[in-house]
């Protein structure tokens, strides 16, 4: 009785069309011959929302879960962290330790390095993935990812919170709004943006003629290279090119493998079908060079520093030139930053001086969008300098891995290597004449990798402390003449090859005016009397220009076009009965 022609014709499609078990093989025709089931109806993603923080306020119950959670990752010692290919666990690997920046005597995971052969078997286990995976359609590509947000804001909330606490150096209220509502927010936006853009067709069909546009995945794999600063950024990096139906050869920071697994289990219990994810931590060049020697590589999706994309781009290059790859491969790469705030005269004083002092120091200003360079009027120095330097010395450096720590301000930078250049451009202040230690200063790693917030001024604009990214809590100002205002616009504007964010702080609308027209390229997040970090998904679409990065606006429905190759099909239901013009007469 329900065997009526459509529904006959659906079954036989779907008996014809579902043996798809894939068979390993590096060949590139691996990826190809796919077909999208039936959906029956269109879908529409659940309303969005950004996902509401929890406050950790004194005595709420959210503090002892977050206890709980800290003591499930610890208690036992260091958590063992696998390569993850194919869906397969491989634990028999060289050992390298992920240590508490807080702590570092502390060992939180022993993570285990990729092989090149481990890195062939991931990029064969992402092409194996594919036909299956990008076939799904988009409601049960998404309801994985919708999935996994839901986990992480319930059951894993925080064991997620604590693997960036202790790994990160995060305080609760960084992890809670990066590792949390960030994340979240990636995957619930990416859902709806996807929808949105696979709703976009065109717009016209002549006469006897449909025209569709078909969202593709790319031909062959991505690869993703996350930073270690934002679990929320490694959860987009993999996150969207996958939703988009491309599989993903992930290389974690060695500095955020703790978080960066437990997100990865979050996506398993999600439903995420092996090989679609390929964990493969490793010696970030070994990793690198043998994914991009592969014909199939076909995107870049980076986040990190600007030194090291240019690598990236330039290897990329390199085998363009010699033919290596069936198609030119996306880069997307999001980097460095020189970020300014611009206090004009007119602006209100102890609100550009607080937002100073988050914008440079929160999360110890291992933010991309750390305000890194401040430009403030002769007449309100000494007012601005005693509001910044007094509540900077009520900031109190704090250990993120004993619960007494949890409440602090600021913690540990991230590694050995971080904290010797950030202690290192602090002693060279010293000794150098143009420039003074206005507060902060001190360092010491004797337990953990701590740089205390300092605020340098420099009497020369063009100093190097005003142009190079120091990533750490360490801020440089800059006295100009009120006279100079329009002057000092252009000098932020040219000084640097950055171009990822900044503030004017300003009543005059005049001067914001200016600033918005002579500062049009030198931030991708312009901010006008607000700090130059904070972005939410959603709300700030994200990335900079110059040698930031190639601005595709992660948090936004731009980058997930990024990773679709898309087709154009015209459908003709006219048919000829003669090859003439009505023009051609007989
Ligand atoms: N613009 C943005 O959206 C954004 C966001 C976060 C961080 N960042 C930038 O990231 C940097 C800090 O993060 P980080 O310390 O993790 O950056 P990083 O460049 O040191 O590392 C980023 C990633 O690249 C890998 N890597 C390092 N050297 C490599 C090499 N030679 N070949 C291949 N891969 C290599 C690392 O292992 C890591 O996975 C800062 O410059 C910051 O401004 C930018
Ligand atoms: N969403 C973040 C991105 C920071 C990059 O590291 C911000 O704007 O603060």
């Amino acid at each position: 009785m329900f065997s009526s022609p459509a529904v006959a014709r659906i079954s036989v499609l779907r008996r014809t069309l579902l043996p798809l078990s894939p068979q390993s093989s590096t060949s590139i025709s691996r990826v190809k011959n796919f077909v999208n089931f039936s959906q029956l109806a269109s879908f529409k993603p659940p309303p969005i929302k950004n996902e509401p923080t929890l406050e950790f306020s004194k005595g709420s119950l959210e503090w002892d879960y977050l206890k709980e959670g800290i003591l499930q990752l610890t208690d036992n010692g260091p958590i063992d962290v696998p390569l993850v290919i194919g869906g397969q666990k491989i634990y028999d690997r060289e050992i390298v330790p992920q240590v508490n920046p807080s702590n570092k005597k502390q060992v939180l995971a022993n993570t285990r390095q990729a092989t090149k052969d481990d890195v062939q078997g991931a990029i064969i286990a992402a092409k194996d993935a594919k036909n299956k995976w990008m076939s799904m359609p988009l409601h049960e590509r998404s309801a994985v990812f919708l999935k996994a947000a839901d986990l992480i804001s319930t059951k894993y909330r925080y064991k997620m919170l604590a693997a960036t606490m202790l790994g990160q150096g995060k305080n609760v209220f960084q992890a809670e709004i990066d590792a949390v509502a960030e994340l979240i927010d990636f995957f619930k936006f990416n859902v709806t943006y996807a929808s949105e853009l696979y709703s976009q067709q065109p717009l016209e069909s002549a006469p006897g003629v449909w025209n569709r546009a078909e969202y593709r995945p790319l031909e062959g794999f991505v690869y993703a290279v996350t930073p270690f600063n934002f679990t929320a950024i490694a959860a987009n990096l993999i996150g969207a090119p996958a939703l988009m139906g491309n599989t993903v050869v992930w290389k974690p920071s060695a500095s955020a493998i703790l978080s960066n697994y437990v997100l990865l289990e979050v996506l398993e219990e999600a439903g995420l079908p092996a090989g679609v994810i390929n964990f493969v931590p490793g010696e970030p060049k070994l990793v690198t060079d043998e994914v991009l020697d592969d014909p199939c590589f076909s995107a870049l999706h980076f986040t990190g520093s600007t030194n090291v994309f240019k690598s990236l781009y330039s290897k990329i290059s390199f085998n363009v030139n010699k033919d290596i790859y069936r198609e030119f491969p996306r880069l997307v790469g999001e980097t460095g930053g020189k970020n300014f705030h611009i206090i004009h005269p007119s602006a209100n004083i102890e609100h550009a001086a607080l937002s100073t002092l988050r914008g440079s120091f929160e999360y110890q200003g291992q933010k991309c969008s750390a305000t890194s360079r401040v430009f403030i009027p002769e007449s309100k120095w000494e007012q601005f300098k005693a509001i910044l330097s007094d509540n900077m010395n009520q900031i109190q450096q704090t250990n993120i891995s004993s619960s007494s720590g949890f409440h602090g301000f600021v913690g540990p930078v991230i590694h050995q290597q971080s904290y010797d250049k950030l202690s290192k451009v602090i002693e060279d202040a010293v000794t150098d004449p143009e420039l003074e230690i206005v507060s902060g200063g001190k360092h010491s790693d004797s337990i953990g990798f701590f740089v205390q917030p300092t605020l340098l001024r420099t009497s020369n604009a063009d100093h190097e402390y005003l142009k190079t990214e120091f990533f750490g809590p360490i801020v440089t100002a800059y006295v100009y003449p009120e006279a100079e205002f329009s002057a000092i616009l252009h000098k932020i504007d040219s000084s640097t090859k950055y171009g990822l964010t900044g503030s004017i702080f300003a009543r005059d609308r005049n001067a914001i005016v200016e600033a918005e027209e002579t500062l049009r390229y030198a931030a991708g997040n312009f901010y006008i009397n607000d700090k130059s970090t904070g972005a939410v998904v959603g709300q700030q679409w994200f990335g900079g220009a110059r040698m930031s990065g190639t601005n595709d606006k992660a948090g936004s429905a731009n980058i997930l076009s990024r990773f679709v190759s898309v087709r154009n099909v015209k459908e003709n239901f006219y048919e000829l009965k003669d090859y003439k013009y009505p023009s051609n007469f007989d």
